[in-house]
């Protein structure tokens, strides 16, 4: 069994600038300039611990490229390619892709074109049956991107961008999209809600971002209808609560559509320590979680379950919660364990929410749809 792996430089070179955090600097205005939260700390201690713990070893390195305005333009308007490439030619950066929530630095249009095509030679490979499967560690993310929309500091979505090209490229005719980012996998979903062919299912902390998105209700439409799945789990939910919904919703959902690839938008943003969510997994969550998606895509599609990094904001968990992740996709383990699991311990002991039984039961009454 072999795992690609896609890292590159430049994705450390997507410029977020100094925005306060999450708004661009206003200092008339009481805001104060500070490093953006989508800033390459994290990503880069990522690649380091896979580095220094001898993991990357185990790994079949594949060189990303960048997706063509033609690959864009099968999930993307060609109008806002155009938009994020005028933006990324402003001198000094400090352009938006289209919300003022996702900075488009100088040059992002070129990083962010190498961050889809990183998933679609990741996708390539593996259709190739050079890898079984694999994982993208790109920058800037990509599953809030619509069509025309750049969203919560995605650019391109880059796991749409790899979908299409899985579809019309390599004969992978039906494509799952699980995405367990602490956020709505939005832009996923919209791309896809009227095609059957692909089926999203997002796994969330309700009404966190967008605001008023993700709710089980929406469920695809017209030949879509069935084909979107979302779990909108209330803040505070952890271990038990998503390892319930990967029982009852996801995995049940993979079965019934029998997918020829399964594509992971992994965000580590439902993490006990991240700033952008209030949701409690730990490193220990993430391992189960992926051991069952593992399990999944090797009896229904050959083991092609490859992921694309998103969310994950916290620079000193998220490398244990994505180490924990390419252990079990590699199925090896290294020396590193989560150095704070017993901190996590007493902080994830999860409070038992009824609801959100009522929010999984919801969404798997709707698995029956898909066929
Ligand atoms: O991690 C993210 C980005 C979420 C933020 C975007 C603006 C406020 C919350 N999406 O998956
Ligand atoms: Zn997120």
């Amino acid at each position: 069994m072999t795992t690609g792996y896609v890292f590159h430089p430049e994705y450390l070179w997507h410029d977020t600038g100094t925005s306060a955090g999450l708004l661009p600097a206003d200092p008339t205005a009481g805001v104060q300039p500070a490093v953006h939260v989508e800033n390459p700390d994290a990503k880069r201690r990522v690649h380091e611990l896979i580095h220094a713990c001898g993991l990357l070893g185990e790994l079949m390195v594949i060189e990303p490229r960048r997706a063509t305005v033609a690959e864009l333009t099968r999930v993307h308007t060609p109008a806002y390619v155009q938009h994020i490439k005028t933006q990324s030619d402003l001198r000094g950066g400090g352009g938006d892709a289209g919300d003022g929530f996702s900075p488009v630095g100088h040059g992002s249009y070129d990083i962010a074109r190498l961050a889809a095509g990183g998933l679609i030679e990741l996708v390539t490979a593996a259709a190739h049956g050079d890898i079984t499967n694999g994982y993208a560690l790109v920058r800037p993310p990509g599953h809030h991107a619509t069509a025309n929309q750049g969203m919560g500091f995605c650019l391109f979505n880059n796991i749409a961008v790899a979908a299409r090209h899985a579809q019309a490229e390599l004969g992978l005719a039906r494509v799952a999209v699980v995405d367990w980012d602490a956020h709505h996998g939005n832009g996923t979903q919209a791309i896809f809600n009227d095609d059957p062919s692909v089926l999203t299912i997002s796994l969330h902390q309700a009404g966190c971002f967008p605001p008023d998105s993700g709710w089980t209700h929406e469920n695809g439409t017209g030949d879509g209808t069935g084909y979107a799945l979302n779990v909108p789990l209330p803040p505070g939910s952890g271990h038990a609560a998503y390892l319930n919904a990967i029982h009852q919703v996801v995995l049940p959902a993979l079965d019934r559509f029998a997918p020829d690839l399964i594509l992971l938008a992994n965000g580590f943003d439902a993490n006990v320590f991240d700033p952008l969510a209030r949701q409690m997994l730990t490193a220990a969550s993430y391992r189960e979680m992926t051991r069952l998606l593992v399990s999944a895509a090797d009896q229904l599609c050959h083991g092609r379950l490859i992921a694309a990094h998103e969310g994950g904001y916290s620079p000193f968990y998220t490398p244990y919660c994505a180490l924990a992740f390419l252990e079990e996709l590699t199925g090896t383990t290294t020396h590193v364990t989560d150095p704070l699991a017993a901190v996590v311990a007493g902080y994830t002991a999860e409070p038992f929410l009824p609801h959100q039984c009522e929010v999984i039961a919801a969404a798997a009454q709707l698995v029956e749809r898909i066929s």
